[in-house]
């Protein structure tokens, strides 16, 4: 018998023992992953190349690349100032907020963004090669896509609470090097969560200490206010601790390959005392950005895609003569969840429906690699089988739990800071704002109602069943409410909820 303890997030001890005694092992090698690269950067595990330090001065290589320090996070802080070539840009980006740091109005407040624009030079980006410029530039000019879109719409929301139609035609000045820019990083030209909006945000305020959120400022804003600060850099200091997340990641796959239990045990302990890490950082958005001010900064973030402001799409000018449809920037294209996702096996068992399909186009935006870190997980943590190794202790379910507290946490955040003051039925990516995280949440708690009916209550010690007693009961009665809520919230939001575009 397996014995040992873990603590969850309340600071329970756990103890655990074997809860399931099926054992499935599949014997398995990795195929076609990603050839080994020798470059002194990089540590070989498997055969995905994890940055082993994070290249600080290096700028040929792309600025998201996943690594046991950055994690999820770029490798190196963000391009925070555009070199004097891009001034005009640079200014205009400075003079854009609605509020701006010297306590005036600046550019969006009164609508005088889409003049301003005339006067932009359309800046040549053809020779740039140096990866942090390219990030810079694709930051700044999605920021200014984004506003110059939906500047009307904002305005609009704030007299009358609804939305209207956002300008339909991105100028040549922005869509030509904001084209190239895209092109060149592998990334839709639109702002984005890791690209753009959250993690290329970032500024340490003092360089010697670590991105924790008391030494973070914002680079680029729409509103400029202590919440649109508070909301951008509370995912920040969630993803700082994402180097752990990838490391106990690889562990895991690794033990389970080597079927080396202990390895195993501790990687998934690791694992969930990270996740449980970053689930506190998240409840920390309570107090650093206010539910009552979100939509006052939310107008600026949403996409093309399935939103009626975009009945059109958009044509950039000089680029492309169709329209053209993107999601806009969510959370959901952060990757720790889908890593854990992945990781445990989760997302085979999401529903098959066109919500789950929604997900999947969601994992199209973000960084390339980190696309191919997901891709890389899913595929190895199916053929290794984790799910299987893992399923007769309760650490699996530990990590459940904390996917769980994750996704719960997050539909209360969407009924604070949206559903309850908004009738607006979509949500910034384009996702249904009813249906589309209970989708999730929903598998998560159903699987786990699954693996608590497996497990074997003879074989747990009394202190584990009350344990496990308690996140069955948990489970069951979160699953009750949230069905209720969601049939409940489907009659209020009617048929645009039905309404799924892919
Ligand atoms: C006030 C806080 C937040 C609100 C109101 C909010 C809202 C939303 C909404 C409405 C979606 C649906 C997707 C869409 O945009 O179409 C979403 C997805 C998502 N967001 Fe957030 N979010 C918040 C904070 C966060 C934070 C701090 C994170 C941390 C990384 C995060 C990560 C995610 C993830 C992973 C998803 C996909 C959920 C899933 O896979 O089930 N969100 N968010």
């Amino acid at each position: 018998m397996i014995k040992g303890i873990i603590k969850n997030h309340s600071q329970n001890l756990y103890r655990f023992d074997r809860i399931h005694s099926v054992l499935f092992i599949k014997n398995s090698t990795l195929i076609g992953a990603f050839s080994p690269s020798q470059s002194k950067f990089y540590a070989q595990s498997h055969n995905f190349n994890i940055l082993k330090d994070s290249t600080e001065h290096d700028t040929t290589l792309p600025s998201f690349m996943v690594g046991y320090k950055n994690g999820f996070l770029p490798r190196q802080d963000p391009l925070a100032k555009l070199p004097d070539r891009f001034y005009a840009l640079e200014h205009l980006l400075q003079n854009m907020p609605i509020h701006l740091p010297n306590g005036g109005e600046g550019l969006l407040a009164k609508g005088q963004l889409g003049n301003a624009v005339k006067d932009l030079p359309q800046f040549d980006v053809s020779d740039i090669t140096d990866q942090r410029l390219l990030s810079a530039l694709f930051r700044d000019y999605t920021f200014l896509a984004s506003s110059y879109l939906l500047e009307p719409c904002d305005i609009m929301y704030r007299e009358r609470k609804s939305y209207g139609i956002g300008r339909e035609i991105l100028p040549k000045n922005i869509a030509i090097p904001l084209s190239i820019i895209a092109n060149k990083l592998n990334a839709f030209p639109f702002m984005e969560y890791a690209l753009s909006y959250s993690l290329y945000n970032y500024q340490r305020t003092d360089s010697t200490k670590p991105v924790v959120y008391s030494n973070l400022k914002l680079i680029r804003a729409f509103a400029g206010t202590p919440s649109e600060h508070g909301f951008i850099l509370v995912h920040v200091a969630m993803v700082a601790h994402s180097g752990n997340l990838v490391k106990y990641t690889m562990e895991t796959i690794e033990a389970t390959q080597e079927k080396d239990r202990a390895k195993f045990n501790n990687a998934l302990k690791n694992l969930s005392d990270t996740m449980n890490l970053i689930n506190q950082e998240m409840e920390t958005m309570w107090e650093r950005s206010n539910s009552d001010d979100y939509l006052k900064f939310r107008t600026f973030i949403m996409g093309s895609k399935n939103q009626p402001m975009f009945p059109n799409g958009v044509i950039y000018e000089g680029v492309s003569e169709k329209p053209l449809f993107y999601r806009g920037e969510s959370g959901a294209n952060d990757s720790m969840i889908p890593c854990m996702d992945n990781l445990l096996q989760i997302t085979s068992k999401l529903p098959k429906n066109p919500l789950t399909e929604v997900l999947k186009d969601f994992r199209k935006y973000r960084p390339t690699n980190h696309k191919e870190f997901l891709d890389f997980v899913q595929r190895s943590a199916e053929e290794v089988n984790v799910r299987g190794y893992a399923i007769q202790v309760s650490l699996y379910l530990a990590n459940m739990d904390q996917i769980r507290a994750f996704r719960h946490r997050h539909w209360n955040f969407t009924k604070e800071y949206i559903i309850k003051n908004t009738a607006h039925p979509v949500a910034t990516g384009g996702s249904p704002i009813v249906t589309w995280l209970p989708n999730q949440l929903g598998t998560i708690l159903d699987q786990m109602n699954k693996i608590g009916q497996t497990i074997d209550y003879n074989k747990l010690t009394p202190e584990n069943k009350i344990i496990i007693d308690e996140i069955v009961n948990k489970v069951n009665a979160q699953e009750r409410v949230l069905k209720r809520e969601v049939k409940f919230l489907k009659q209020q939001f009617g048929s645009s909820q039905d309404r799924v575009v892919i």
